[in-house]
């Protein structure tokens, strides 16, 4: 048995006992990169010397009665495109090769002020654009249940770290889906809260208007435990709302009765796997027996929601990535002959492919002519996706339906052929267009492949969103289940 196959809270109870120290969790996280991370190879940059030397000073803290925060003295690990100070940040990009960041997200600030201790960066699609982490720009990280499949993206690191045993929890970002698609094909729990619970400062910009941090755990009640770690209003930040952070690990009351769940029809038709549909068909009846009622619904606008967020996502990307010029950050061409083939050869060996064309696609509809029919006609379609889900809501408490349409597929099986790369989120990013919050926890296997439940909530509602995903945890145990490494 390993330490991380206990909770958060029995992690902080066997600390408090003196059972085990937070060396020893540190150590039983080195330990287990040693032993599996050949395999998968979720991590870009280990941290350990800095994170040893942390856990010893934590453990003189501990010793002396100081702490109570649930996360003190935990490991985690940190998607690579959250910045941290003095260590390596890359995105998973040639371009960022080098990149020591001289400050810490506020994410970072705030996890490090509950005592949790970073053990290295985790790997991801170049700049999260991708969902199989194919993308990244230096290695292939593999699903820990089949070392012949993709862990999903852009999170594919985070997800397949938490899975294997790594790490007992990791952090993501979620533009389209990259924290809930990989934690479905990993088998673990990722939550993206809702657009601006979290703040963003320090998190390298991919489309501003989409991304958020969110944790992947194993469990839920862990779940929560880091979103409330690093929740709530941050002045570096002006997209992050200034509305109470209520307490999340109370939510988790068990009890969902009367609880009025909407399914969209367009969530179970065609495209999705029989036995992703099967298994999200037999959840219901679990949270029908806990109390809750199901009813069909329609999302009529979900069809629009993959150009739309492929037309807007890349149009801000296109954007955000013009900082990399060779003048600021990272990589510099050798063979430039003036300041424009600087930028040119920079910009162009530095980047992958797939972030060549989103620049292309986004500069493209940005452009005079073809702004008003591209990005524009997009903003207005967002604007009717929203309205979808709050229509729902105005009845319903929660929409599920399954995260991914099929369960982790083969590596190289999409590389040569974006779009079907892109159909993987057709589930996830009509949430993120809405703003809404959304969690996928395991909820069945599909020839030994795990599937992820997506439950859906209002804005800021993430509490009813972890206690519907609770009570359903707490009645199977899919999320017990482990791979063999
Ligand atoms: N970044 C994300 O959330 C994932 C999405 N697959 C994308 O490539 O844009």
């Amino acid at each position: 048995m390993s330490l991380f196959d206990h909770s958060v809270s029995e992690l902080h109870t066997l600390l408090k006992k003196k059972e085990v120290s937070i060396f020893d969790l540190v150590d039983e996280s080195y330990r287990r990169i040693d032993e599996v991370e050949e395999k998968v190879q979720a991590f870009l940059t280990l941290n350990e010397e800095q994170a040893r030397a942390k856990a010893k000073e934590l453990d003189n803290q501990l010793a002396k009665g100081e702490e109570t925060n649930p996360l003190f003295g935990l490991p985690i690990g940190i998607k690579d495109n959250i910045v941290t100070k003095g260590l390596r940040t890359t995105c998973a990009s040639k371009i960022l090769y080098n990149f020591d960041p001289i400050y810490d997200a506020t994410v970072m600030e705030r996890l490090n002020a509950a005592g949790t201790i970073t053990i290295g960066k985790l790997n991801m699609d170049e700049f999260a654009m991708g969902s199989s982490t194919e993308n990244s720009g230096f290695q292939l990280t593999r699903n820990p249940w089949d070392l012949e499949r993709v862990p999903g993206g852009s999170s594919g690191g985070s997800a397949a770290a938490v899975a294997a045993g790594e790490v007992p929890f990791a952090l993501g970002s979620d533009t389209g889906g990259s924290i809930r698609q990989p934690a479905a094909f990993c088998g673990v729990v990722g939550l993206k809260p809702t657009y601006g619970r979290v703040s963003r400062f320090g998190l390298v910009a991919f489309a501003s208007s989409l991304d958020q941090i969110g944790p992947i755990t194993r469990t839920v009640e862990d779940n929560a435990y880091v979103l409330q770690a690093i929740a709530g209003v941050d002045p570096m930040d002006s997209t992050s709302a200034n509305i109470p952070v209520p307490n999340y690990v109370e939510a988790l009351t068990g009890d969902i009765k009367g609880l009025k769940i909407a399914v969209p029809k367009e969530y179970l038709g065609e495209g999705v796997d029989e036995g992703v549909r099967q298994s999200v068909l037999a959840a219901l009846n679990v949270l029908e027996k806990l109390g809750a009622a199901w009813e069909e619904v329609s999302l009529p606008h979900s069809k629009y929601a993959l150009a739309t967020y492929y037309l807007l996502a890349s149009s801000e990307a296109s954007a955000n990535l013009a900082r990399f010029d060779g003048v600021r950050y990272g990589y510099r061409t050798d063979n430039a002959k003036n300041l424009i083939d600087m930028y040119k050869l920079t910009r162009s060996e530095g980047f992958g492919a797939e972030v060549k064309r989103r620049i292309m696609l986004g500069t493209f509809a940005l452009s005079s002519g073809y702004y008003d029919a591209y990005y524009k006609k997009a903003q207005k379609v967002r604007t009717l996706i929203k309205r979808d889900f709050e229509n729902v809501f105005e009845r319903y408490d929660v929409i599920i339906g399954p995260t991914t349409p099929t369960p982790a597929f083969q590596i190289g099986e999409k590389t040569s052929d974006p779009l079907t790369m892109y159909m993987n989120d057709i589930l996830t990013i009509p949430v993120n267009l809405a703003g809404v919050p959304a969690i996928s926890v395991p909820c069945g296997f599909v020839d030994g492949l795990p599937v992820g439940l997506q439950i859906i909530g209002k804005h800021f509602d993430e509490s009813t969103v972890y206690r519907v995903a609770h009570a359903f945890e707490q009645a199977t145990d899919y999320h017990k289940q482990k791979p063999v490494l």
